[in-house]
């Protein structure tokens, strides 16, 4: 199977942790959109979404899902998101489309996080994939220097030759060469930095279950 087909099989699964006339809580990138391209099909289920970002809005309203403003909404839930790299105890690194405080923050409102990703983001230690963390533009340089010194080799993600710019208005640092031994540690230092909107580290809340796709099947793994 290719490693889309794999994501559409996570996607087609997740359909049964979402419940009926519930509003659900959901992530972004790829694997996120063949969910809500699933999730368009049974539409007439929920009552609605909250998204994580501005792709994710207009790509469940092109399927006529009503999406609602988080202020709206008191609780969540299931928050349904892929992940760039998680761990056998369910911490991930999130945020290699840019979307990890909005994620962090809808995931927080959400009773149960359930991450689909195919198998090749199941890691035994977080790192190898860079580590976004989301920064106000103006201290960017200040952030990147305090980041350099926990270890990693921080870099501006650039988009057509530009910083990129998040549906926040702030910019992404990419941190890669780290071992994250301590993910929970290192969530809560970095947050301490002064200039961090977010870490794309989710250790502190991380995933609840995950649905991981083999050439064996969905493997489902809960924490
Ligand atoms: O954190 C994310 C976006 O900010 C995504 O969940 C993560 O990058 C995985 O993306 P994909 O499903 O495309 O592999």
């Amino acid at each position: 199977m290719t490693q889309d087909e794999l994501k559409q099989a996570v996607a087609r699964a997740a359909i049964e942790y979402v419940p009926a006339n519930e509003i659900i809580g959901v992530g972004t990138g790829s694997t996120a959109n063949y969910f809500i391209d699933e999730l368009g099909k049974i539409k007439d289920r929920i009552k609605g979404a909250v998204a994580s970002s501005e792709a994710t809005a207009a790509r469940l309203r092109s399927h006529g899902i009503a999406v609602l403003d988080l202020n709206d909404v008191d609780f969540l839930p299931v928050y349904i998101d892929g992940a760039d790299e998680i761990t056998a105890d369910g911490a991930m690194i999130k945020g290699g489309g840019a979307a990890l405080t909005r994620e962090k923050i809808v995931a927080s409102v959400a009773g149960r996080f359930v991450c689909i990703a195919d198998g090749s983001k199941l890691v035994t230690q977080l790192g190898a994939f860079p580590l976004p963390v989301e920064v106000i533009p103006m201290a960017q340089a200040a952030v990147a220097r305090q980041l350099k010194a926990l270890g990693g080799e921080p870099r501006l993600r650039m988009k057509d030759g530009q910083p990129l710019i998040t549906d926040n208005g702030c910019m992404i640092i990419d941190l890669a060469g780290l071992h994250i031994a301590d993910p929970r540690d290192l969530e809560a230092r970095i947050n301490n930095i002064v200039g961090v909107v977010t870490v794309g580290l989710f250790a502190q809340r991380g995933a609840d279950v995950a649905l991981l796709g083999t050439g064996d099947g969905v493997q489902k793994m809960s924490f």
